[in-house]
Parts: structure tokens; C-alpha cells; sequence
């Protein structure tokens, strides 16, 4: 009979193949659901097809709908904190969820309706932690802030042999993506430098195209 782990890691799987090809995940405010199809259009024309649309606003759930329903990108569901928001997030449609942290309640709901949540981490027990049950990738979160780039290469280095990913989010912009993607543990970072909240607010889609093809120049620049 499989397990609660082997579930997590069945699930888990599938943030590789979400996220090997889509290395830049936007991590996206949003206040007007009816934004969420034009800035996810506005993402892919720069060559990201790939975002992670917070619920720290009430438009989140309807927005990941929006997106999810009408875009053909991998759309995702971020700052999920409690089992209804991953109810929510699920029933939006979402691909996968993102949390800041980690907690038991918000776990078990995930695994009972399906859903990928990539969990946050900042330290090597709480690694060791999500392992134990059969998390394959986690968030480094918030990665500036626990030492960057050169505090994740250290923290990772000793599980390099479980394969263990990372996604890096937190003060990454176009000024240090590299230095996490050169890290071979990271198999993609976030943030929100590709679509700030003041251009989504203010319906600046070519900017943001034009932020998105910087990121994605940047990754063939890097080699990733
Ligand atoms: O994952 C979400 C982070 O809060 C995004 O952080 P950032 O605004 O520093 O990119
Ligand atoms: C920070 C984070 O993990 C999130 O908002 O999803």
C-alpha cells in the first residue's frame, strides 16, 4: 500500500517537469483578476510561460482561474497558508502551489486534493524534514536574506546525493540570478523583479514583456 510519502513523492515528481524548462517563475501581486490573462500573455511574449500568482491579495484565486482557464501557460498558486488555500488554489485550477513555510494541516490538504505545494525552507533540518516526507524540491525562502547565493550553495552541497532542488525566492533580481542559477542544486529561482506590482497595477504589459525577454536572455547568457 503506498504511503503518505510515497504520494508526496509522486507528486513531488512533477516539479522537476514543471520547472526544468520554465527556470524564471514570476512570483505576481495581483489586485484585478482581469489582469491576470493580459500579464500572463505579456509574460510569454517575453518568453516566460510559467507564473506563480500570490494569494496575498483577495484577487488571487479568481486571477489564477482567469489565467489558468485562458492562457496556455503553467500557471501556480503562491503564498498558500492554510488548508482552504489550498482548496482554493486546487479549485482555480492551479498547476502547483508555493508556501512561505510549512505546516501539517496545509500538508495533508495538499495530499488529499493532489496538489503539488512546493514548501519554503531556510535551514538544513527542516530539509531534512521535507525529505523524510518525500519532498524532491523545495523554496529557499527568503533567500537574500538567510546569505543568498553563496548560504545556498553551502546549504545544499550536503544533499547534492538525494537530488534535493531548490527554487530560490526572495531579493532576486536581474542582478544575481546567475549566481543562484550557476548553483547545480537550483532548478529555477523566483521573484517578482519580472512583474513588479506597480506595473500589473498599472496595466504595463510591455514593460513587463520587456522584463521577462531580459530574464530569459539572461538564462541562455548563464548557459541554463
Ligand atoms: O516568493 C516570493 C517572494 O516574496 C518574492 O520576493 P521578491 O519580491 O523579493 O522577489
Ligand atoms: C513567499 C512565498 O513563498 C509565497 O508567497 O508563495
Amino acid at each position: 500500500m503506498p504511503t503518505r510519502r510515497d504520494a508526496q513523492a509522486e507528486l513531488s515528481a512533477t516539479a522537476r517537469a514543471l520547472l526544468s524548462g520554465n527556470r524564471v517563475v514570476p512570483v505576481i501581486e495581483i489586485d484585478d483578476p482581469a489582469q491576470a490573462v493580459p500579464l500572463t500573455r505579456a509574460l510569454a511574449a517575453g518568453g516566460i510561460t510559467i507564473v506563480e500568482i500570490t494569494f496575498r491579495t483577495s484577487a488571487g484565486a479568481d486571477a489564477v482561474r482567469a489565467a489558468a482557464s485562458g492562457t496556455d501557460s503553467i500557471v501556480g498558486a503562491g503564498t498558500l497558508l492554510t488548508p482552504s488555500d489550498v482548496d482554493a488554489a486546487a479549485d482555480a485550477g492551479a498547476a502547483f502551489g508555493v508556501s512561505p513555510g510549512w505546516d501539517p494541516l496545509t500538508a495533508a490538504r495538499a495530499l488529499e486534493r493532489g496538489l503539488l505545494v512546493i514548501p519554503g525552507v531556510t535551514g538544513a533540518g527542516e530539509i531534512q524534514q521535507r525529505l523524510a516526507e518525500g519532498h524532491t524540491t523545495v523554496k529557499f525562502f527568503p533567500a537574500e536574506a538567510n546569505g543568498g547565493a553563496a548560504a545556498l550553495a553551502q546549504l545544499s552541497a550536503p544533499f547534492a546525493h538525494t537530488g534535493l532542488s531548490f527554487m530560490p525566492t526572495g531579493g532576486i533580481g536581474a542582478h544575481n540570478a546567475a549566481s543562484y542559477l550557476a548553483i547545480p542544486a537550483v532548478t529555477a529561482i523566483g521573484g517578482s523583479w519580472v512583474a513588479p506590482r506597480a506595473l500589473v497595477a498599472a496595466g504595463e504589459w510591455a514593460q513587463i514583456t520587456a522584463l521577462a525577454a531580459g530574464a530569459t536572455a539572461a538564462l541562455s547568457t548563464a548557459g541554463a
